[in-house]
């Protein structure tokens, strides 16, 4: 379990996180999201040190993580960011690799499990020689997993991971994630402005306001059913004309429809 306890980060004049508190259940998905300046990514980046909170403390599992090494901790935990930030002169088995074999793990060792971490996220093996240009952006992000996720992390923590590649595969992604979770069963923090995507991932969702503070936080079905204020009522009404749906009857079938008649799927 991750726990923010009133904490405050401030850059100079400007408050990115106001004294905020937070617990992050252990072995789920709690999605941050707001809109941009909200203070997501510094709220992500106090869990690994990344950034220290001017007051307040974050605990994983009881301990302050101010008491931890911040290399230690960093390598201890998985991170994804948005342009998967890998290296671009090294092959996608050296850029998975790379963590382990700075924690001294053997070549060869490195080399096994990287191919095995290349299978978990749904990459081909044949991948493993090419140069990160040498694949597609979704691609890229798969990497950027199996790397986060070399070191067997307990927590993992995505920052927009999915921002930059296209509708369909964001949705392939996302459901690998979803796949893979279900299996893995991380503590992962992700962090999106996507309210769409936030409803999908979620078990938790935060839905935070300006200045670094919450707004909602709640299953998606809580926070859909009973908007906390009209800022989460317009966050989350921003793109819910496409999610007011109704049913239909085709051929004996139940389907749900858009506002516009697009199906969207079967009820079952
Ligand atoms: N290193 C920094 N120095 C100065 N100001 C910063 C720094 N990092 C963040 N901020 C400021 O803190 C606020 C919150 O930024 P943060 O990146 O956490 O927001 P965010 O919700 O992740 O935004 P985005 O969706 O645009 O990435 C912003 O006003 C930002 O300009």
């Amino acid at each position: 379990m991750i726990e923010f306890r009133a904490v405050t980060k401030s850059f100079g004049g400007t408050e990115a996180v106001s004294g905020l508190s937070l617990v992050i259940p252990a072995h789920q998905v709690t999605v941050l999201v707001g809109s941009s300046g909200s203070g997501k990514t510094t709220l992500l980046r106090m869990i690994n040190r990344m950034v220290d909170p001017t007051s307040g403390t974050v605990t994983i599992d009881g301990t302050d993580v101010r008491e931890r090494n911040p290399v230690e901790l960093r390598r201890s935990i998985g991170y994804v960011m948005q342009n998967a930030g890998l290296l671009p002169h090294r092959r996608v088995l050296e850029n998975v690799t790379t963590v382990l074999r700075l924690n001294k793990i053997p070549r060869s060792a490195a080399r096994e499990r990287g191919v095995e971490l290349l299978d978990t996220v749904g990459l081909d093996r044949t991948l493993a020689g090419r140069y990160p240009r040498e694949l597609s952006g979704g691609q890229q992000q798969r990497v950027g997993v199996a790397r986060a996720l070399a070191t067997d992390p307990n927590i993992l923590l995505m920052d927009e991971p999915f921002g930059a590649v296209d509708p369909i595969v964001r949705t392939e992604l996302q459901d690998e994630l979803l796949r893979l979770q279900s299996e893995l069963a991380k503590t992962i923090v992700f962090v999106t402005h996507d309210i769409d995507e936030a409803f999908r991932l979620g078990d938790q969702v935060v839905i935070l306001g300006t200045g670094g503070l919450i707004a909602q936080q709640g299953s998606p079905a809580e926070i859909l059913a009973a908007p906390a204020s009209d800022f989460v009522a317009s966050f989350i009404g921003a793109e819910r004309g496409r999610r007011r749906l109704r049913v239909i009857d085709q051929d004996g079938r139940r389907i749900a429809v858009d506002d516009d008649g697009r199906p969207v799927g079967v009820i079952s």
